[in-house]
């Protein structure tokens, strides 16, 4: 027993060249470093560049060899090198050699796999090896099995299944993670499925698709986890029973929001990466309701006004792909909309900050962490059905004129607005930024926008008010029955580029639609409120400095 905490050390050959490999059970880590310059006959430039590095190395006592780590938790497989090396090195080791996968940074949160090949002088040095790294492996418990795999063969630019058979299947092969893959044949196929299948013979469940295919998933793990717990959905305060199984995102959509902003990229083999090394990120969930009725949940935006309206559109353009959104957004910037109503909240406590933090929500995140023990007294004190102490502050109230209510979820983070909606929203704190975009010229509108992308404050505008809140209400102010009804009100709403047949501008509603993670919503009167760390993913959140 005490000798396997002992680290392993050995020397074993890299590329032709002597090392020492370290495998420390301690740390845990697998480190080599190069012992010194190759050796044997002939000379040639590198060999004498690399004598005279040491040289100089050894005069100024830094001898210049660089040390390789990974920790353990990054080793994605180790396996008997097969002969695919030229035969010289072949004949030189005996055959005796295995090779280590594992995950490495590359660019700004994209990750890769790389592989390391070790050269042994004999066969009970090389089997003792991959053992010790195997029996390593065995200890990461959190590390996925056996995965059920959703593939929306429709989504983005419909290549949900070839990114899934070429660029992640193999890695899970690699991995020894099994899989059940289901592509899906009509929209709801995978929610539906996911109420019926067997879900304890797995560790995760894989959605490869955008945000709205998530979303699918989404429903159906929640969905089946309340109707397993007896819990009406309905009913807009009742606590819900968390998912236990972690969700993966292989992101093959048009905004990949969810993916990007749990991860900091949209690439299918970093977050494979995430989801074989069994990463895990809290997070929290909004669910919606109308009149007590249960309409969604959403993790990303809920948008009302601009970016319903950029939603609406745009789903007359499907055939366009994630093209589509930029002209339904450039459509919808020229009609130049605002909507009125009233939205009422109760401001979040500020121990969890505040929208406009200049920190952001990072892997580790000292906010969201809190939120996990606080989450986890409070189902406790459910289960044993003692009494809740809310100490949320009063209602405020705001009646007028919007181009956007936006509730963040998240940063909501994509490609096209790297740093996002709300920059320091919280993933798992139990909050959403709740935006308000208050009636504004059109010039004004293209300012937030542009915000956006750049790097100033999307907040410092004096049309636009940010609160961080734990449940919203808006209603709109006119019925929703008369916004079918009434062409008079709508008359009202034309503007210059609107020539009043509405076939193209998409002004003939007094009320916009909310968009719910890419989702149409059926009613604009809404009851919001965020369920803490109600969902699981295979994500880290976003890594401060990812580039070793
Ligand atoms: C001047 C440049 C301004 C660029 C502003 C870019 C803002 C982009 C903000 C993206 C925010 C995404 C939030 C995530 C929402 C997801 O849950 C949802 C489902 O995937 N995606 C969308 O609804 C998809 C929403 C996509 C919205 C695209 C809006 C594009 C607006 C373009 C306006 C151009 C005006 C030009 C005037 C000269
Ligand atoms: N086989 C299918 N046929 C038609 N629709 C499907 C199918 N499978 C899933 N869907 C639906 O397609 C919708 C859009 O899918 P997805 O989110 O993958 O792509 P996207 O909308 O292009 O990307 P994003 O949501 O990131 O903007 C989802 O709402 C999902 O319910
Ligand atoms: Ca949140």
């Amino acid at each position: 027993m005490e000798s396997a905490r002992r680290p392993l050390v050995s020397q074993l050959w890299v590329k032709n060249r002597r090392n020492e490999a370290v495998l420390d059970p301690e740390r845990p880590a697998l480190s080599w470093k190069e012992l010194q310059p190759k050796s044997g006959r002939g000379l040639c430039l590198a060999r004498v560049l690399h004598r005279a590095r040491g040289l100089i190395g050894r005069l100024t006592e830094q001898y210049p060899s660089v040390c390789h780590s990974v920790p353990i938790s990054e080793i994605i497989a180790v396996e008997t090198e097969q002969k695919r090396y030229n035969s010289d090195t072949w004949q030189k080791f005996n055959h005796h050699a295995f090779t280590v996968h594992y995950a490495q940074r590359a660019q700004k949160h994209c990750w890769r796999c790389s592989a390391v090949t070790f050269w042994c002088k004999d066969e009970e040095l090389c089997h003792q090896w991959i053992q010790a790294i195997k029996k390593l492996l065995e200890l990461q418990t959190s590390r996925p099995k056996h995965l059920l795999v959703y593939i929306n063969p429709y989504g983005g630019k419909q290549q949900g299944k070839q990114i899934y058979e070429q660029k992640v299947a193999p890695l899970f092969s690699l991995a020894s993670i099994t899989t059940d893959v289901i592509v899906t044949e009509r929209a709801n196929h995978a929610k539906d499925d996911l109420f019926e299948v067997n879900l304890e013979k797995y560790d995760g469940v894989i959605s490869v698709g955008g945000d709205g295919m998530f979303s699918e998933v989404m429903h159906g793990l929640i969905g089946r986890m309340q109707k397993d717990s007896s819990i009406d959905q309905n009913n807009p305060s009742a606590p819900l029973a968390p998912c236990n199984l972690r969700i993966g995102i292989i992101p093959a959509g048009s905004t990949d929001c969810i993916c990007y902003a749990t991860v900091g990229i949209n690439d299918p083999v970093t977050s494979a990466l995430h989801i074989i090394i069994g990463d895990l990120q809290h997070m929290d969930v909004c669910s919606v309701h109308h009149n007590n009725t249960f309409l969604k949940y959403s993790v990303s935006l809920l948008g009302y006004g601009f970016y319903g309206d950029v939603l609406k559109d745009s789903e007359k353009n499907r055939w366009m792909g994630p093209t589509r959104y930029d002209f339904s957004g450039f459509k919808t910037f020229l009609s130049h909309h605002y909507y009125e109503g009233t939205v009422s909240f109760q401001q979040a406590n500020q121990t969890l900050g505040s929208p406009r933090d200049k920190s952001t929500c990072q892997s580790g995140c000292y906010i969201c962490k809190q939120s996990t023990q606080e989450v986890e007294e409070k189902r406790k004190r459910h289960h044993y059905n003692l009494e809740e102490t809310e100490d949320d502050g009063d209602w405020k109230v705001i009646r007028g004129k919007f181009m956007a209510i936006n509730a963040a979820n998240m940063s909501c983070a994509c490609p096209r607005s790297p740093k996002g909606l709300s920059p320091a929203a919280h993933l798992a704190a139990g909050t959403i930024d709740l935006i308000l975009v208050r009636r504004c010229s059109r010039l004004n509108f293209l300012r937030h926008l542009v915000r956006h992308k750049n790097q100033d404050d999307q907040f410092d505008l004096a049309f636009v008010e940010v609160y961080r809140v734990k449940t919203f209400l808006f209603t709109p102010k006119h019925s929703e029955n008369e916004d079918t009804d009434n062409k008079d009100v709508r008359k009202k709403h034309f503007n210059q580029i609107c020539n009043g047949n509405h076939s193209s501008c998409g002004c003939n509603h007094v009320n916009s639609i909310w968009n719910c993670d890419g989702e149409a919503l059926d009613h604009a009167a809404v009851e919001v409120r965020v369920h803490c760390q109600l969902i699981k993913l295979f994500a880290r959140g976003i890594e401060e400095d990812s580039k070793p």
